[in-house]
């Protein structure tokens, strides 16, 4: 039987919810994970570092008993915050970076930033102190068609706030197109980005073809085959501005199964498995480490994890349940839509 086993690897990109939600899927990512950056998208969302002390308070109250798992808490950036508060928060290690969500772009974002000139003094203090900014990299404007919303906030605000801002450290998270990663790779060592798992293995076909499929549905949502290989290439590909953020999202199924169904897959709880899949189709297990175990740590001045995980190849594939039953409701978790012989090694 083959193994590969690799440093713990960290999440960089993880949404764990609150209360009963959170309950039930932070032991799914404290399983295989040694730490993740957790989403500030709550309702209401965590904008001050006293929200972010008592969301990391409950996050690690409801861990369950033996896990070795750190949650690295962020702000969520309004055009209300104090970059006092920013600096406080992070100079005494409570957060690790700020989201910036454009208003309106994903769930939970009606807080986020409209007009991103007022956020330059906060841009400049995060530079001085080098404090990481995230974002959901889309512009939300009506007549920008969904598809292109990635393309062109590079293009119209990632690169302007970069350029105005030199030293800003900046991860475009959930990278989606190859006019994403061929920015991001061009770039200096200011600029990463994050690929998650479904992106890696869905295309747009995948939620439209052959009826609607309300649990592929995801923002930035999942496009043409041509960028998904481009992702594929990229992640598999060792280069050092790329890491692994799942962006696992659980709604509950009646929230995603509806007229107006939620942004949001659910991964926590394959993820690694899936993971190991899609590098060794590509003969590129042994990339495996870097993208899930190193550059995330790298691009945060953080220390590599010193624990390890094994995954081990199976004869028969691996079955996980189809729901995580949550106290919020059922949680369907994401199916690659084809087997899978890897499992984490107990
Ligand atoms: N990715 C998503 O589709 N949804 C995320 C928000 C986000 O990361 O944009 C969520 O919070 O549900
Ligand atoms: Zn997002
Ligand atoms: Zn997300």
């Amino acid at each position: 039987m083959s193994t590969i086993t690799i440093p713990r690897p960290d999440d960089w990109h993880l949404h764990l919810r609150d209360g009963a939600m959170m309950h039930a899927v932070l032991p799914e990512t404290a399983r295989d994970f040694a730490r993740a950056i957790i989403m500030p998208n709550l309702v209401p969302p965590v904008t001050r570092g006293s929200d972010a002390a008592a969301y990391r308070d409950r996050i690690l109250a409801a861990l369950p008993e033996g896990a070795r798992f750190t949650p690295l808490m962020t702000l969520y950036l309004t055009e209300e915050t104090d970059p006092d508060d920013l600096a406080t928060a992070a100079q005494s290690g409570l957060i690790t970076a700020v989201k910036l969500y454009p208003a309106g772009a994903t769930t939970n974002s009606a807080s986020g930033v409209r007009d991103f000139d007022k956020m330059r003094p906060v841009f400049e203090r995060m530079a001085e102190i080098g404090l990481p900014l995230c974002v959901h990299g889309e512009v939300t404007s009506p007549e920008v068609d969904i598809f292109d919303r990635e393309a062109v906030f590079i293009d119209t605000v990632l690169d302007p706030i970069r350029r105005a801002t030199p030293g800003l450290r900046v991860v475009m998270e959930h990278v989606t197109t190859k006019d994403g990663v061929d920015y991001v790779a061009a770039q200096g060592d200011d600029m990463g980005a994050t690929i998650t798992t479904h992106h890696l293995i869905i295309n747009r076909n995948h939620i439209l073809v052959g009826g609607i499929k309300p649990h592929y549905y995801c923002l930035p949502v999942a496009k043409r085959e041509s960028h998904r290989r481009a992702l594929v290439e990229t992640a598999t590909s060792g280069n050092p501005h790329f890491f692994l953020g799942t962006d696992s999202a659980p709604h509950a199924d009646p929230a995603k199964e509806s007229a107006c169904g939620c942004a949001g897959v659910f991964s926590a709880t394959n993820t690694m498995p899936l993971l190991a899949h899609v590098f060794e189709a590509e003969g590129r297990l042994d990339a495996l480490r870097s993208f899930a175990c190193e550059n995330g740590p790298r691009f945060y001045g953080l220390p590599v994890n010193s624990e390890t995980l094994t995954l081990e190849k199976t004869d028969t594939p691996t079955q996980w349940p189809e729901k995580l039953q949550t106290g919020a409701g059922p949680v369907t978790l994401f199916d690659p839509g084809f087997p899978v012989y890897w499992a984490v090694k107990k």
